[in-house]
């Protein structure tokens, strides 16, 4: 399936993002890509990490929560709205960090855009996972990741002091 008729709507880090005027998919270099918002929460100098639980799609794997962005949503709104649905809690944002292109297939290629963040209010409940865990710097790869956050979780680890720091 090719898109025609593209609309620009937003721009990250890593590119351009095109969506089709009618069909709710993008293009990024003739692949079809989801884009999914994450969040790093942060607390007590550890980050979240959830276990997908094996009723979804890579079930057993660890992720920063998060999803899909929805028509005509912007990628805050979405890690706002997602964490709300996934985690019961309201986050505080803090930076935009490098995207992750990871293709799973041919037909599901996903930019995983990831938002620092730390909990505004709330106590979490998870939703949609089956476990979670706070990792610290050192801990970050005692869990089996999901293969597209694997390069957020290295720049997490290179770059930890300089991302807690900025959302303090
Ligand atoms: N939320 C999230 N999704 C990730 C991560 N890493 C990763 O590969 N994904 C993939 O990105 C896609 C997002 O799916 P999702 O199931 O979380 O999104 P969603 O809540 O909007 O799903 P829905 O289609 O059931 O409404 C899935 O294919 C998922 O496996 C991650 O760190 N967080």
């Amino acid at each position: 399936m090719v898109a025609t008729d593209f609309t620009q709507i937003t721009t990250f880090n890593l590119g351009f993002t095109f969506k089709d005027s009618e069909e709710d998919f993008y293009i990024l270099s003739h692949h079809l890509m989801i884009p999914v918002t994450c969040a790093l929460i942060f607390q007590d100098q550890k980050v979240l990490a959830v276990r997908r639980s094996q009723s979804m799609p890579l079930g057993g794997f660890w992720e920063f929560p998060g999803g899909k962005i929805e028509k005509g949503e912007s990628p805050e709104s979405c890690i706002i709205r997602e964490i709300k649905e996934e985690l019961g809690i309201e986050i505080k944002l803090g930076e935009l960090l490098p995207a992750s292109d990871h293709a799973y297939s041919t037909e599901k290629v996903i930019r995983l855009i990831p938002f620092s963040a730390i909990i505004h209010s709330g106590e979490i409940k998870l939703h949609e996972h089956d476990q979670l865990s706070w990792l610290g710097a050192n801990e970050l790869f005692e869990v089996t990741w999901a293969p597209a956050d694997i390069p957020i979780v290295s720049y997490l680890k290179e770059h930890w002091i300089s991302i807690i720091n900025g959302i303090k």
